[in-house]
């Protein structure tokens, strides 16, 4: 029997990351990054419209009734047969779907698309810091989600890898650790800082503070163990940015919210910017006890 529709739309969107990360790499590699400048400290290079028109077009065509959102905005989805992702991950295809992910409607599911977290680092060679993020929410909240990290160095020498999670399976792709218990390490923005953003890191009196680029490479930091808490007190990030990441850690133990504790709604009308920041904590860190710490930040 043919497996439920979550199942195969994460397994296509597992193989639709890894070939928008082949893109990425391509358009690196070519040297012509055809940077468009979208707003304020907020780029838009041709390695972003390039992923994204690749992931929706595959996922599109298989799904043409599911409802999918791309940071990019509308996408020309007529895209060359190469760029057509057409199979599943087939390891992902022979696992057990969770049993209150049997029966979702085609209505119910909205798929968050951020082709390339990360730009102004992948623009400034920061490549490690690069994701592809598609994030599928089941009515408005984040259920599953891959992370793939296209200049990931595996021990072969071959780059790129894929992390996935689904909320009552688990994670796959990395190999899951804890951070240590002695110290209390945070990773926050290297590119979007502000006064309030440091205020709430000083707030919380970190050992350690990781600037890095990307909401998914922070989260990867994190599930990864190298970091308890990613800590972003102001507006900027978007649905795109945090309904992947929010899934895979999640799906681990850990959490996702804004910096009042609420989880954001990824339902289809919603707005997208995550107005009131991100705070993320793993699974041995107590999400509340941050959240009181940050009670006082006039965000
Ligand atoms: N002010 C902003 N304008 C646009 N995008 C932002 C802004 N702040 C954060 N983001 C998005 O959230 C991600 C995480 O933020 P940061 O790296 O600052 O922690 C960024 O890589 C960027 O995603 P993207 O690169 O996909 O546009
Ligand atoms: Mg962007
Ligand atoms: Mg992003
Ligand atoms: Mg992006």
């Amino acid at each position: 029997m043919s497996q439920p529709t979550l199942m195969r739309l994460t397994a296509l969107s597992i193989n639709a990351a890894k070939r928008a990360g082949a893109i990425i790499r391509d358009v690196m590699q070519k040297g012509n990054l055809g940077i468009v400048e979208k707003g304020k400290d907020d780029l838009q290079t041709e390695a972003d419209r390039s992923a994204q028109r690749c992931i929706i077009a595959s996922l599109s065509l298989a799904f043409p009734t599911i409802k999918i959102i791309g940071e990019e905005g509308g996408s020309d989805l007529d895209v060359c047969k190469d760029w057509l992702v057409t199979q599943g991950d087939e390891d992902f295809l022979n696992r057990t779907c969770p049993e209150q992910w049997l029966d979702v409607n085609d209505n119910e599911f909205v798929v968050w698309v951020d082709p390339l977290d990360g730009t102004s680092e992948y623009t400034q060679g920061f490549l490690d810091h690069v994701t592809v993020l598609i994030g599928i929410a089941v009515r408005n909240s984040a259920v599953a989600g891959i992370i793939h990290q296209p200049y990931f160095k595996n021990p072969g020498g071959e780059l790129g890898r894929t992390i996935w999670g689904l909320k009552g399976l688990g994670t796959g792709g990395f190999i899951p650790n804890e951070p240590p218990k002695e110290t209390f390490i945070i990773t926050t923005t290297r590119s979007h800082s502000n006064t309030i953003v440091q205020a709430a890191l000083e707030a919380l009196s970190p050992t350690e503070i990781i600037k890095v680029g990307g909401a998914g490479y922070k989260v990867l930091l994190l599930l990864e163990g190298r970091a308890h808490a990613y800590v972003f007190a102001s507006p900027g990030c978007k649905k795109w940015d945090t309904c992947a990441p929010e899934a895979v850690l999640e799906a681990q133990g850990g959490k996702l919210t804004d910096i009042l504790g609420y989880h954001y709604s990824y339902a289809t009308d919603v707005d997208y910017p995550n107005k009131k920041g991100v705070i993320a904590t793993v699974k041995s860190v107590s999400h509340s006890d941050v959240i009181t710490k940050l009670k006082n930040l006039n965000m």
